[in-house]
């Protein structure tokens, strides 16, 4: 019998040096940057990582509806190898910016009416999915979708839950782990403001997963 993986932490939403380095002190698996001039959680156009970032901890570029082109000269020089496509991006995008060397992470905004069948396409040009709640911007709605839609999904690719989670309800999400769950994705419900991480919450959450996973 093979043991279950542990299910993986993405902290979304980091902006400010200090603290990228202090949330990194809890080694999460992934920490996400906000490539997307219209959130309160944009990284600048001159973003680059702290030097003392711990080379285990993935990073992730999120993007909303940006070229090839212009994501591959953001990316430059940054070490970011992972983008989270945000938008509405297609199978080709997600093909072309494999051939160039990337990990992608396909979101899709889920509602009630939300069909999985949009997602087959996808299957062979994404190493993941991620399903966050469809609202009123493209992220950070800080809102949980029904995570009972989830049992209408065929499970193919895993993918990353996100949308409104925070220390009272990621016990709860970890219960979707036998569906193909791969990692949990925090963002506004860890935060003091938007961009600055609550180092308390973090550690709350990095004990419930120890606990429950
Ligand atoms: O957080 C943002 O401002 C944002 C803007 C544009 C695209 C994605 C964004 N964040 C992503 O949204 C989800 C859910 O966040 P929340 O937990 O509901 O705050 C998360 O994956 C972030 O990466």
């Amino acid at each position: 019998m093979t043991a279950k993986a542990k299910i993986k932490l993405k902290v979304c939403g980091m902006r400010l040096a200090d603290n990228i380095i202090d949330v990194s002190t809890f080694m999460p698996d992934y920490m996400g940057f906000i490539f997307f001039e219209d959130s309160p959680r944009f990284v600048g156009e001159k973003f680059l990582l702290p030097e003392e970032l711990p080379a285990t901890i993935e990073r992730v570029g999120v993007f909303v509806n940006k070229s090839t082109e212009r994501i591959m000269n953001l990316l430059n020089g940054t070490g970011i190898t992972t983008v989270q496509l945000h938008g509405s991006e297609t199978v080709e995008q997600c093909l072309e910016l494999r051939q160039n060397g990337l990990e992608i992470i396909k979101t899709f905004s889920i509602d009630d009416d939300f069909n999985f069948e949009d997602t087959k396409p996808y299957v062979d040009a994404v190493d993941f999915f991620l399903f966050d709640t469809k609202g009123k911007y493209y992220g950070g709605n800080a809102k949980t979708f029904n995570w009972n839609i989830l049992t209408r999904y065929h499970q193919q690719v895993p993918f990353f839950l996100s949308g409104g989670l925070n220390e009272d309800n990621i016990k709860d999400a970890l219960l979707l782990k036998d569906m193909n769950l791969y990692a949990l994705d925090v963002n506004s419900g860890v935060e003091h403001q938007a961009g600055l991480k609550d180092l308390n919450k973090i550690r709350a959450i990095i004990n419930i997963l120890k606990t429950n996973s």
